[in-house]
């Protein structure tokens, strides 16, 4: 099965044109390869929480989640945006399934930090992939929202970036990140540039200096994480102008392409 995971940004969400989910049908229909969508909701999550006047921080781009937060968070994501998403793939001919992580349980998670300190913050350890393909078996484009559940039931705040890494991860598939920004950028001699390639030496010397800073850090982080796990290809696209979704199917270079290690070349 060849699986690209595509995962949208709440920074973007609301700004994807049509285009954007046609294309995402027209992935499955052509039968070119299996679509699935992670979505995020920061900025969602945020503009919920001071409606309701609840604090919240982030630790390197990982929210502080209590009880009342991971509640707000699971509203917005599996309810608001995870429909929001079903429907437009929906009115463009598509067939979507929207479910979250708890759903046949299907993001298994543990504490990122068992001191407690970030709350209810999960990584996967676990995707219940029988699912995913037999929605995808049956025609659907599964439509993920990252909250998670442990063993006992509990369930966690997931980062959206590691939620699809996760299961890019697990069906040994592509993962294509798609935010705000046109790829990885740095500002040099005063120029701003982008990053066509990074490798994870150099991203991690770009997030202690600082050029990498923010909700940046888990997609860098997870993109790399997805690669040692068997993820086929790990990419950061620009969801602003979804041209770019285009061109990188068509094979063209576009956005950031996170890879492991430069191969040596000998003379
Ligand atoms: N070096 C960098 N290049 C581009 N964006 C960066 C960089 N470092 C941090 N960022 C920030 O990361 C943001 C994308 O992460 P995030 O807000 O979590 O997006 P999303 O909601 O799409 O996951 C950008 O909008 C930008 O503010
Ligand atoms: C643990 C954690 O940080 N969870 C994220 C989940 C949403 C997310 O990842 O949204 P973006 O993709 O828009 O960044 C949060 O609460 O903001």
């Amino acid at each position: 099965m060849n699986v690209m995971i595509l995962k949208v940004g709440g920074s973007v969400l609301a700004k994807l044109p049509q285009s954007f989910y046609e294309t995402v049908v027209q992935l499955k229909l052509s039968g070119l390869c299996e679509p699935i969508i992670v979505h995020g909701g920061g900025p969602e999550i945020n503009h919920a929480l001071e409606q309701l006047n609840v604090e919240s921080s982030f630790v390197k781009g990982l929210r502080k989640t209590t009880q009342e937060v991971l509640d707000v968070a699971e509203m917005v994501m599996s309810g608001s945006i995870n429909k929001q998403i079903v429907t437009k793939l929906g009115k463009v001919g598509g067939t979507a399934l929207g479910l979250s992580g708890v759903d046949c349980s299907l993001l298994k998670v543990s504490p990122v930090d068992p001191s407690g300190a970030l709350g209810f913050v999960g990584q996967v350890e676990q995707v219940n992939t029988d699912w995913l393909k037999l929605i995808m078996n049956n025609g659907g484009i599964p439509v993920i929202s990252p909250i998670g559940i442990d063993e006992s039931g509990q369930r966690y705040n997931v980062n959206g970036d590691m939620a699809a890494a996760a299961v890019a991860q697990s069906l040994q598939g592509k993962l294509i990140l798609i935010s705000d920004i046109p790829g990885v950028m740095e500002d040099i001699d005063g120029k701003s540039i982008i990053h066509s390639e990074l490798t994870k030496t150099q991203i991690e010397k770009m997030i202690l200096s600082g050029v990498i800073y923010g909700g940046m850090i888990p997609k860098v982080r997870s993109a790399l994480k997805g690669l040692s796990g068997g993820v086929k290809e790990s990419i950061i696209l620009n969801g602003l102008t979804p041209i770019d979704l285009a061109n990188y199917i068509a094979g063209k270079q576009v956005g950031t392409k996170v890879i492991i290690e430069k191969e040596a070349h000998y003379a």
